[in-house]
């Protein structure tokens, strides 16, 4: 029995964050969520989330933007469509739009959390099947504070909810990030890691300096210090340093993944749902790396529970990723709009269990913060 799309509701959904959050090109004291609803004649629903950071700092999509497109170019070439051929009606977004990535991320989710609903299996199993059902997961310190940050760091070991660090530099000058950066990696000390986020802040010159003395503290692993575009300087300073280096802006999607490879650069891609246009283009992205031999690493846009457990999904289908993941997301928020909070413990979390995404959406919570 078929099932037609019938309509797409589309809800811009503001949350508080707990903390500001400090990254090199934006503070960030609330998170904005574009929230897709997806029906189907059969009465299916399916959830999508298109999120991104710092509105239009970040990138080329804002949260107004991905909802004016949805609402105007690709949801209306979906109605009436077979919901279940999710090849055929990706494949029609990408003829009706250019980019947009994000905003076509979370129609795929919609399109595979229906599906699975419908077939009664998790995303996971519609993508293959999942090999993990807990996935680590780092923590981000971004206050902004040394002292902060580090009581914040040392407080999630004791519960052990994460023992992974990632630190956001490269807004303050090279010396104070380095100091900042070799305080956090001293007072943890060697059972947990460190590593940077420099979001493209740097030039190579800078980043050379910058990483000699963050490689020294002890920090295993820079994401993304130079530009995006510049893949060829990422290959350098991959091959310069024994300290891995981290994709991030710069490997998009697997057309990114193929220039960083074919310019010699090894380390590791950060994959992201939302940068490839859905969990199977970042899968995409990810066989490409595990054929190259570059690592995986699971990255986040900082989305709520739904972004969140879309890409858990894909995740778990990969073998165990090398860096593991950044799914934190909905921690850094101080509410929610899901009926039930993901699980994190043991230094991860869980992946939940389908049908399809087997995330339900809270309707008072979802009200009480859609704009
Ligand atoms: O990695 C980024 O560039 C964005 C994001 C992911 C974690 C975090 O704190 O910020
Ligand atoms: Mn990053």
């Amino acid at each position: 029995m078929s099932s037609q799309i019938q309509s797409i509701e589309t809800l811009l959904v503001d949350l508080p964050t707990i903390r500001p959050h400090k990254l090199s090109m934006a503070t960030m004291a609330t998170q904005t969520m574009v929230i897709v609803r997806l029906h189907c004649s059969d009465g299916i629903e399916g959830l999508g989330e298109a999120t991104t950071i710092g509105g239009l700092s970040y990138g080329p999509e804002s949260p107004e933007s991905m909802k004016v497109n949805i609402d105007t170019w690709l949801g209306p070439v979906l109605l009436g469509e077979d919901a279940a051929n999710i090849n055929a009606l990706m494949a029609k977004l990408s003829k009706v739009a250019q980019g947009n990535a994000i905003a076509k991320s979370a129609l795929e989710t919609a399109l595979l959390d229906a599906q699975g609903k419908r077939l009664g299996v998790s995303v996971a199993t519609l993508l293959g099947g999942a090999q993990h059902t807990h996935l680590p997961v780092l923590w981000t310190l971004a206050s902004g504070d040394t002292e902060r940050d580090i009581e914040e760091a040392q407080r999630l070991v004791d519960e052990r909810r994460h023992r992974d660090f990632k630190l956001k530099i490269g807004l303050r000058s090279v010396d104070q990030d380095v100091r900042h950066v070799a305080a956090i990696k001293a007072a943890l000390g060697d059972n947990v890691s460190v590593r940077v986020d420099v979001n493209q802040a740097w030039d190579e010159n800078t980043a050379v300096r910058a990483i000699s003395a963050l490689q020294e503290a002890g920090v295993e692993l820079i994401e993304q210090p130079i530009p995006a575009r510049e893949h060829a300087g990422m290959a350098r300073l991959s091959r310069r340093f024994e300290v891995a280096m981290l994709a991030d802006e710069g490997v998009q999607d697997s057309t990114d993944g193929l220039t960083l490879i074919s310019q010699g650069f090894s380390g590791a891609f950060a994959l992201k749902i939302a940068k490839s246009g859905g969990p199977r283009g970042a899968l995409r992205l990810a066989q490409m790396a595990q054929t190259a031999g570059i690592g995986l690493y699971g990255g986040t846009m900082l989305e709520g529970t739904i972004g969140s457990v879309a890409a858990l999904h894909a995740w778990a289908t990969l073998p165990a990723m090398a860096w593991g993941t950044e799914m934190f997301g909905p921690l850094l928020l101080t509410d929610d709009i899901v009926a039930r909070p993901l699980k994190f413990a043991e230094f991860g979390v869980e992946l939940p269990t389908g049908p399809g995404l087997g995330v339900e959406i809270d309707e008072d919570r979802l009200k009480e913060f859609a704009r």
